[in-house]
C-alpha cells in the first residue's frame, strides 16, 4: 500500500479552505505507486463533485517541487494532457499537510495500457514530441537529478553488493556514459524540461486514445534523446527478454518525428543513449533493492530488468533515427 503518511477527512476540513474546491467529501488512499502517499479526493461546492488527486511528497523537499508543479501548470495550459495542479489562495502550488509538502492536482481520465501496442505507442511519441516542444519555453531550471552526477555518485554505494563481474559490467558502463557525456555529439543533442520516467504506468488510455500522463517527480532538463529512450526502453521492448520490438518502436518513432524531426547529431546518439536510460533504472532499482529507505514499505522493483536491457542494447545494433519507415 503506498500511503506512507495518513491523511483524514477530518485532516482536511481546515486545510481544503485554502482552496477554491469546496469541502473534501471523500478520500480514498490509492495503492499503486513507491515513491509519494496519493489519494482520490472528492470535493463538493453547492451541488457540484469534482475528482481530483491529493499527493503528499515523501522524499522531495519544497525547494524541488515547484519546478515540476509549475511545469505541469505549463504544459496544461499549452494544451498537454498532463494533471494541472490547483493553487491555494495565495497562488502556492505546494502546501504544507502533516508537515510535510503536498498538492492538489487534476484527475486525469482512463487507465494504464500495461500490453501496449504500435497503436498506443504511436500516441505516446505524438504527445512526447508534443510535450518537448511546449516545454521549451518553460523559464525554470532543475537538471534531471538522476543524471549522470546521481549515476557517478550512486555507483560506489552499489557496487560493494555486486558480483565482481556485474561491479565490473557497472563501472565500465558509467566510464562510458561519462565519456559520451563530454563528446561533441552530445554537446549538440537539443536538450530542455524532460520528464524523465515515462513508462507504462504513468500515461492513461481510454481504449486507443491517449488521455493524459501524469508522475512527472523524475522531471528535469536533459536532453531530448534521454527521454525517449527512456519512453522507449519501457513502451517498446518485450519485458521477458528486453529486446526491443519493431513495430512498436517505428510507430513510437515516426510519430514523433512527424512532431519534431531528428538532428543528425541524435541519430548518431541513439545507440548509447538507450544504454544511457537503461543504466539509469538498472542504478536507481539496484539504489533502491539495496539500500532501502527507512519510510520504505514496498517491495523495490526488480533490478535485473534493466541489467537485461543494457546488456541487450550494448549487443544489439540500435534502430537507425533516420532509417525507419
Ligand atoms: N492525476 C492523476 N489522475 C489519475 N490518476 C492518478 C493521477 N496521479 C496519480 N494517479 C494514480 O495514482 C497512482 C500512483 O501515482 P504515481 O505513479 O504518481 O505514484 P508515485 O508513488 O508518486 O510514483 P511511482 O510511479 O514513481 O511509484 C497511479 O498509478 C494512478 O493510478
Ligand atoms: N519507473 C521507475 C520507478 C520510478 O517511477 C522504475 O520502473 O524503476
Amino acid at each position: 500500500m503506498a500511503v506512507f503518511t495518513a491523511v483524514t477527512l477530518d485532516d482536511l476540513t481546515q486545510w481544503m479552505k485554502q482552496f477554491p474546491l469546496g469541502q473534501a467529501v471523500a478520500l480514498k488512499g490509492i495503492a499503486s505507486g513507491i515513491e509519494n502517499s496519493n489519494f482520490f479526493l472528492t470535493t463538493q461546492r453547492g451541488a457540484e463533485r469534482a475528482e481530483y488527486v491529493l499527493t503528499v511528497f515523501e522524499n522531495l523537499d519544497f525547494d524541488q517541487l515547484p519546478f515540476y508543479l509549475q511545469l505541469m501548470r505549463h504544459l496544461a495550459e499549452r494544451g498537454i494532457p498532463v494533471p494541472a495542479p490547483v493553487p491555494n489562495a495565495v497562488g502556492d502550488l505546494v502546501v504544507p499537510l502533516h508537515g510535510k509538502p503536498a498538492a492538489i492536482v487534476s484527475k486525469l481520465e482512463g487507465s494504464s495500457q500495461m500490453d501496449p501496442q504500435p497503436v498506443h505507442c504511436a500516441e505516446v511519441g505524438t504527445m512526447l514530441a508534443r510535450m518537448h516542444l511546449a516545454a521549451s519555453d518553460f523559464p525554470m531550471q532543475q537538471p534531471n537529478l538522476r543524471g549522470l552526477a546521481w549515476w557517478q555518485a550512486t555507483t560506489p554505494l552499489v557496487l560493494p553488493y555486486l558480483t565482481p563481474a556485474n561491479a565490473c559490467f557497472l563501472h565500465d558502463e558509467v566510464t562510458f556514459q561519462t565519456e559520451f557525456a563530454a563528446s561533441p555529439v552530445y554537446a549538440q543533442l537539443p536538450r530542455g524540461p524532460v520528464h524523465a520516467d515515462l513508462f507504462r504506468n504513468n500515461v492513461m488510455f481510454v481504449g486507443e486514445k491517449l488521455t493524459g500522463c501524469f508522475d512527472f517527480y523524475f522531471a528535469g532538463v536533459d536532453t531530448w534523446l534521454f527521454d525517449l529512450a527512456v519512453t522507449v526502453n519501457d513502451w517498446c521492448i518485450d519485458l521477458d527478454s528486453g529486446e526491443l520490438d519493431e513495430a512498436r518502436v517505428n510507430a513510437l518513432l515516426a510519430s514523433y518525428r512527424a512532431v519534431r524531426p531528428f538532428t543528425d547529431a541524435e541519430d548518431i546518439a541513439w545507440q548509447p543513449m538507450l544504454r544511457a536510460a537503461a543504466l539509469r533504472f538498472w542504478l536507481s532499482r539496484l539504489y533502491d533493492f539495496y539500500v532501502p529507505r527507512e519510510a520504505e514499505m514496498l517491495t523495490p522493483h526488480d533490478p535485473t530488468h534493466f541489467e537485461r536491457i543494457l546488456r541487450e542494447r550494448i549487443a544489439t545494433p540500435a534502430p537507425r533515427l533516420a532509417n525507419f519507415e
